[in-house]
């Protein structure tokens, strides 16, 4: 008790399908998905100029039916149907935490957080919180409120990473991710493409989720403000159709955590309502921009932000050897509250002035780069706040995505994750299942065809968790893959998003020429963000933090410092010595593992993650994540991971990261009495 509306953010498309675990009745809250003024599917497409260049990796992601030509939408590419990116739909911001449900569920909004708790949804809150990031950006959302109140720690002004991708709609969203599994494993895919990415850049709008705190306690009667709202949304009994993650297709629901995803009790609401309020929060709608567009022949201006980029582990900069599948939207840059697609949902279902206005006044549908011409993208987002009022909801496992694009995860059963399926990771998890690093990485189980979308199937790594606290940490010096390098200079493919997130985290980063583009290109940018943190001086960066008080914090983007990074590890374990020790050794063995491990002597790893979980019991372990941009090296060739990169010897300073990483750690530990003796000894 004693939280605030806004400890309960959650987005619309979240709040659907989330079970919730009260401490008395069960009871279940069915509401009935709006379905207004859906935004045409032209809107939901971006177009890939390098789609050419990986058709054959095409065939292996489906396309929604819906989708036609037209949908690519207005643009110099659009009509080249070549050049629509099709793969990959959902790329979303990066920039943003989700609870897991969120993400879980972010075909259909729904939470699902069931692995390996017997069902049990507890995924709460989720929020994405749109803030300025440059200090005085005009018009920048800023929803700290919700933010602080959540849980979420609230970066001042400048410090803040910007998020300038908005969800592009998510295609997640036409994955029912309700019903029992019908789906099936493949060996085969699709033969279209996903071609929804659409949207994307709310380059102004930096983003954190709010985490909900584990322990939160949620009561209150449903109100929905907004008479048309009122009128469109309605409590429903539950139906069938939410067997495996206790979502409706096309409801959203709110479940009591006995409601297993096996059999969900049906039975009213019994008792007061939870208070729902929904308001709004800005996501890339379209506005007029003014820009003019770059002339350069040679180079492209990516007004979509989730366009694939011809860089991107979307597969586009993959090595045609490898022809992996694209993975990625380009989109996001912004870390994913995972509810992305949630939020392409509630874009479709709010959008509308009439709700904007008696939603939340305060907002404005197009934030910083409203009217400016030089900012053109916004979005109408909602948000649904459940206010505690009537019942308590307390989550014990509630599945966060702390980084990443979101739109990509959803929900497995038995305490796995589907993951959106990415053929380079897939090869890497089937070749890292027979490897030494198997302990290391999560157990992968195979592709799983679901509707209109294939997954990797892979453990989620907090299922044995208790509220766990968790930090995604980006390994190695570089971010790009060589093979990026070169089709960058392919095409010089200009990104609008990158270059919103650019100056929304410093207005004087891009140079005169990067000004009047507006748009910066890709490898420039994920340079400008290894020398803005750590990755280029340690060799890994923070991406984010989520505790098991709920707090969260993704503001790592000007995290360079060794000094920096150790204030932010020590917050992180909270000073439990216990549990820095356990990491440190787990580090200590992975280290020794990836030096034999013919795997990783034979990839370059680059983008890939280690996930550090623990939980207040003192259990603590790490992993590798992330293997979207792994990829093999030619067979006569090895890396050691510690010689510096340069272009061509595909070094990716893996090896050096874990060094200093293992370093800062060593030194956070308290220097027992035995050192010290040892130390005047030695003095
Ligand atoms: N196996 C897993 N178990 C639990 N959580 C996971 C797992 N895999 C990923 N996550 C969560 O999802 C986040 C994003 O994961 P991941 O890096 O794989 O996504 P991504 O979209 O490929 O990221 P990127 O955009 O950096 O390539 C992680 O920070 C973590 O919070
Ligand atoms: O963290 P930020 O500042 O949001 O920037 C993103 C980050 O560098 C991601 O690693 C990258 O995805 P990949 O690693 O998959 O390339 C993404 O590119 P994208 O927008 O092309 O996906 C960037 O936008």
């Amino acid at each position: 008790m004693g939280q605030t509306r806004s400890d309960l953010s959650h987005s619309t498309a979240t709040t659907g399908g989330a079970k919730w675990k009260s401490s008395d009745t069960p009871h279940r809250l069915s509401i009935s998905r709006f379905r207004s003024k859906r935004k045409p599917r032209s809107e939901q497409l971006s177009r890939n100029p390098m789609r050419n260049k990986v058709l054959s990796c095409l065939g292996r992601r489906k396309r929604y039916p819906s989708q036609t030509e037209e949908d690519s939408g207005p643009g110099t590419e659009a009509a080249d149907p070549a050049v629509r990116r099709g793969h990959r739909a959902g790329k979303l911001p990066r920039d943003e935490a989700a609870s897991a449900s969120g993400e879980y569920r972010a075909a259909t909004g729904c939470f699902e957080a069931s692995s390996g708790l017997g069902g049990h949804v507890e995924a709460v809150q989720l929020a994405v919180n749109r803030e300025a990031t440059a200090a005085g950006a005009p018009g920048l959302e800023t929803r700290s409120g919700e933010t602080s109140v959540s849980g979420c720690e609230e970066p001042s002004p400048g410090v803040r990473e910007n998020h300038a991708s908005d969800p592009p709609a998510g295609d997640m969203e036409h994955q029912p991710v309700g019903g029992s599994y019908e789906n099936r494993f493949v060996s085969g895919f699709g033969t279209g493409l996903s071609l929804n990415p659409l949207l994307t850049s709310d380059p102004d709008a930096e983003r954190t989720s709010t985490c909900s705190p584990p322990d939160q306690h949620l009561c209150g009667g449903l109100t929905i403000l907004g008479d048309r709202m009122k009128g469109e949304m309605t409590k429903t009994e539950s139906s069938a159709g939410d067997q495996n993650n206790g979502c409706l297709d096309g409801s959203e629901s709110v479940k009591h955590p006995e409601q297993t995803s096996q059999s969900p009790p049906r039975q009213s609401f019994p008792g007061t309502i939870p208070k729902l309020i929904i308001t709004r929060d800005t996501s890339p709608i379209r506005c007029q921009s003014t820009t003019a567009l770059p002339t350069d022949q040679t180079s492209c201006l990516d007004l979509q932000a989730e366009d694939e980029s011809p860089c991107s582990d979307s597969g586009c900069g993959g090595s045609p050897a490898l022809m992996r599948t694209p993975r990625k939207l380009s989109t996001s840059s912004s870390i994913g509250l995972s509810s992305a697609s949630s939020f392409e949902e509630s874009e479709d279902d709010f959008t509308g002035s009439d709700i904007e206005s008696s939603l939340s006044p305060t907002r404005s549908l197009c934030s910083a780069g409203d009217g400016s011409g030089s900012k053109s993208w916004s979005k109408l987002k909602s948000m649904v706040h459940f206010s505690p009022l009537a019942f308590t909801l307390k989550p014990r496992h509630s599945w966060v995505q702390l980084a990443g694009h979101t739109g990509s995860f959803t929900a497995g059963d038995g305490g796995r994750l589907l993951k959106r399926y990415c053929e380079c990771e897939q090869q890497c998890l089937e070749q890292l299942m027979k490897d030494v690093l198997r302990p290391y990485v999560p157990g992968y189980y195979g592709v799983l065809q679901k509707d209109e979308q294939d997954f990797n199937i892979m453990d989620d790594l907090l299922t044995d968790f208790d509220m766990p606290s968790i930090m995604d940490c980006k390994m190695g010096s570089r971010t790009c893959l060589e093979e990026e390098l070169i089709k960058a200079k392919e095409c010089q493919r200009l990104r609008r998003d990158m270059y919103e997130k650019m100056i929304s985290v410093d207005p004087a980063a891009p140079t005169e020429e990067e000004r009047a583009q507006q748009g910066v290109l890709k490898p420039r940018y994920m340079r400008w963000r290894e020398t803005l943190s750590s990755t280029a001086t340690l060799g890994f960066r923070i991406e984010g933090i989520k505790k098991g008080d709920g707090s969260c914090n993704t503001s790592f983007k000007k995290t360079k410092q060794r000094e920096q990074v150790v204030k932010a590890f020590e917050d992180f374990v909270d000073g439990n010595v216990q549990i820095l020790k356990s990491y440190l050794k787990r580090l200590e063995e992975l280290r020794s593992v990836l030096e034999k491990s013919d795997f990783f002597r034979t990839h370059e790893v680059v983008g890939s993650s280690l996930l550090f979980v623990h939980d207040a019991s003192g259990k603590a372990s790490v992993w590798m994540i992330d293997f979207g941009k792994t990829v093999p090296l030619p067979p006569s060739m090895t890396l050691d991971h510690r010689t510096p990169w340069v272009e061509g010897n595909r070094e990716d300073g893996y090896l050096w990261g874990m060094d200093n990483l293992i370093d800062i750690f060593g030194s956070m530990l308290p220097r027992t009495p035995c050192d010290g003796d040892q130390n005047s000894e030695e003095a």
